[in-house]
């Protein structure tokens, strides 16, 4: 059987779509204004992207209690580093999921909100469960001593951690592409900075939670650090959210009419290829899965591919920063102060100098979260004011962000304190601060700059077959900047491409996860290797991670100087339009 070409394909895309508008036409209920966003208010925005904040409290009590609460239990360094890849297993495997099935998802009450609402319930329990659950083992074991019951409670604890991040994954996945789906694209870079802004601000307001003595100061909420924040950060959670969710409307995708005509022609390709999905076994269902993810990346944006494989070589450098800082500010601590042979120091001093250099640690954190913070803070406001200026656009910051991150790790060759290691991971919130909007911001805007072609497309369609109303002629899609669109180059061209943004945006977070369970290899290779026999003496294999991650940082940069702004999208469709014959 000969395949068909690609150019049949098209024009067969083409006849379809043409189909489906005079079909959707045809619905009473169907409405021309369901094709773009209106522009949303500062306050509106703030409350859509509290949801963001809500869920880096999760993430922070995640990240600062659960280690020592396994290490309590008795749970070894290297289980450790097993239980821990459940956060870049979740964001590989789990946000796929749930951004195909948020995609389809045809509730009246919109495609994303079931999903933040159900994931925050998930996350909420999963918190207090983990939390609680030497309480809930020893239930089942009277009788017991404390010992007995914590090596009971291990594995249910690290199963907790799993229903914790994939619960997370839920949330995650469903609340970046609500930003999209209900913000006008040029709104996407202030949105996703505003999302930046919640998760460096939730994040402080973790830490700051933490420091306090919960335990003493609210005993009815439990008897550990662990348990009180738990119940806190649970119930902060709920409220943000169901308020986020209440107050943020979601069109109804049963009438969005880019929705439909997307969802039909994946129907027909699936058909197409065997597979109903209204007859599904498990079986179908696998199998679909993973021909639309895969069909996914195929057809990613161009501009969205080159964002998700620099983000693959960034995050090989960005895990280390965010897992191994505290550790390394406080060895470095310990072995500027003679930690070299621990047993020649009197038990309370050796004390005192491990306990100063886990408060190094933290206040290495601190300083790296106040500056991400401030980078959010500030460069959004830059990129809006010098609008026009060529120097400075998030494409650029994006490019400065990543020199910034090579060179700060590779200055570690001078690091030899650890006040010096604490400037340099403030440093390091420069481009950490980046990492959290610019990547989001780029693929965001992409995304709904493509509905906004598909809008024009579609609505062209749709005019040409129908007798236009004083509502219809009154639309502003089709103008003279817009219409070179309507080529059939044009239409081809974006009838090739994905942009639903649920398993777009978790396309993207594959990039993110995937490089972290390799960094996390890596790393444990490079302390075999550089480890010294005499476990106490201080070695440099935290330096030299942080060095590597650098050099694989590289990669990111150069692929980041291939980005384009919104303006060269513009020009290059613009000048591929007029220059090719119809
Ligand atoms: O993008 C900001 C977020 O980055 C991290 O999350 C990513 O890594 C996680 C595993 O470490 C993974 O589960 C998640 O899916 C990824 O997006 C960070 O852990 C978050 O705190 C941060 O908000």
């Amino acid at each position: 059987m000969t395949r068909p070409s690609t150019q049949a394909l098209l024009d067969e895309d083409i006849s379809l779509e043409q189909t489906l508008t005079s079909e959707l036409r045809a619905d009473p209920d169907q409405d021309m204004s369901d094709l773009y966003n209106p522009i949303r208010s500062t306050g509106y925005i703030v409350v859509l992207t509290l949801i963001v904040g809500a869920l880096q409290l999760a993430w922070s009590t995640e990240f600062s209690e659960a280690t020592p609460f396994l290490l309590s239990l008795g749970v070894s360094k290297h289980a450790l580093a097993l239980i821990w890849l459940a956060g870049p297993l979740s964001g590989t495997f789990g946000q796929p999921i749930v951004g195909l099935l948020s995609d389809k998802c045809n509730l009246d009450w919109g495609r994303r909100r079931p999903f933040i609402i159900g994931g925050c319930v998930a996350t909420v329990l999963s918190l207090l469960y983990l939390s609680h659950s030497a309480n809930i083992v020893g239930w089942f074991l009277p009788n017991r001593d404390q010992d007995t019951v914590n090596r009971y409670t291990v594995p249910f604890a690290a199963a907790g951690i799993y229903i914790l991040d994939f619960s997370i994954a839920v949330i995650q996945a469903s609340c970046r592409a609500l930003i999209v789906d209900v913000v006008p694209s040029v709104q996407q870079q202030i949105a996703n900075a505003w999302a930046a802004r919640m998760i460096g601000a939730f994040n402080i307001v973790g830490f700051w939670i933490g420091t306090w003595d919960l335990a003493a100061l609210f005993p009815w909420l439990g008897s550990s650090q662990f348990k009180v924040l738990s119940w806190l950060v649970a119930t902060i959670m709920l409220v943000l959210t169901a308020f986020s969710c209440w107050a943020i409307k979601e069109r109804s995708p049963r009438y969005d009419l880019a929705i439909r005509m997307e969802r039909k022609k994946q129907e027909k390709r699936l058909k197409d290829m065997g597979i109903d999905e209204e007859n599904a076994t498990v079986l179908t269902v696998v199998k679909s899965f993973f021909w639309q993810v895969l069909r996914s990346i195929a057809r990613l944006p161009r501009q969205v591919k080159i964002v998700c494989y620099a983000e693959f070589f960034a995050w090989i450098g960005y895990f280390p920063m965010l897992f191994y800082t505290s550790t390394y500010v406080g060895e470095l601590y310990l072995y500027e102060n003679g930690y070299n042979n621990p047993l020649n120091l009197p038990a309370d001093e050796r004390q005192r100098l491990l306990d100063e250099g886990v408060r190094r640690g933290t206040a290495a954190l601190l300083a790296h979260a106040v500056v991400t913070l401030a980078v959010d803070l500030l460069l959004p406001y830059l990129v809006d004011r010098f609008r026009d200026s060529e120097w400075i656009n998030m494409r650029r910051l994006w490019i400065y962000s990543h020199v910034v991150f090579i060179v700060a790790t590779l200055s570690t060759f001078f690091i030899a304190t650890s006040v010096q290691a604490i400037v340099l991971f403030a440093f390091l919130g420069i481009p950490w601060g980046c990492a959290v909007w610019i990547p989001f911001a780029l693929i965001s805007e992409e995304i709904s700059r493509i509905k906004d072609i598909k809008a024009v497309q579609i609505y062209d369609q749709y005019r040409k077959q129908s007798v236009p109303s004083s509502a219809e002629s009154e639309n502003t899609l089709v103008t003279p900047e817009t219409s070179f669109y309507l080529s059939k180059v044009m239409v081809a061209k974006y009838d090739h491409v994905v942009y639903d943004s649920g398993i777009l945006l978790a396309i993207h977070n594959v990039f993110v996860s995937a490089p972290q369970m390799l960094s996390s290899l890596g790393s444990s290779f490079l302390f075999k290797l550089l480890q010294n026999s005499d476990k106490d003496s201080f070695d440099d294999s935290l330096g030299w991670i942080f060095r590597v991650g650098g050099i694989v940082g590289i990669g990111a940069l150069v692929l980041s100087i291939q980005v384009k702004t919104n303006a060269e999208l513009y020009k290059e469709d613009k000048a591929e339009a007029l220059t090719m014959p119809e």
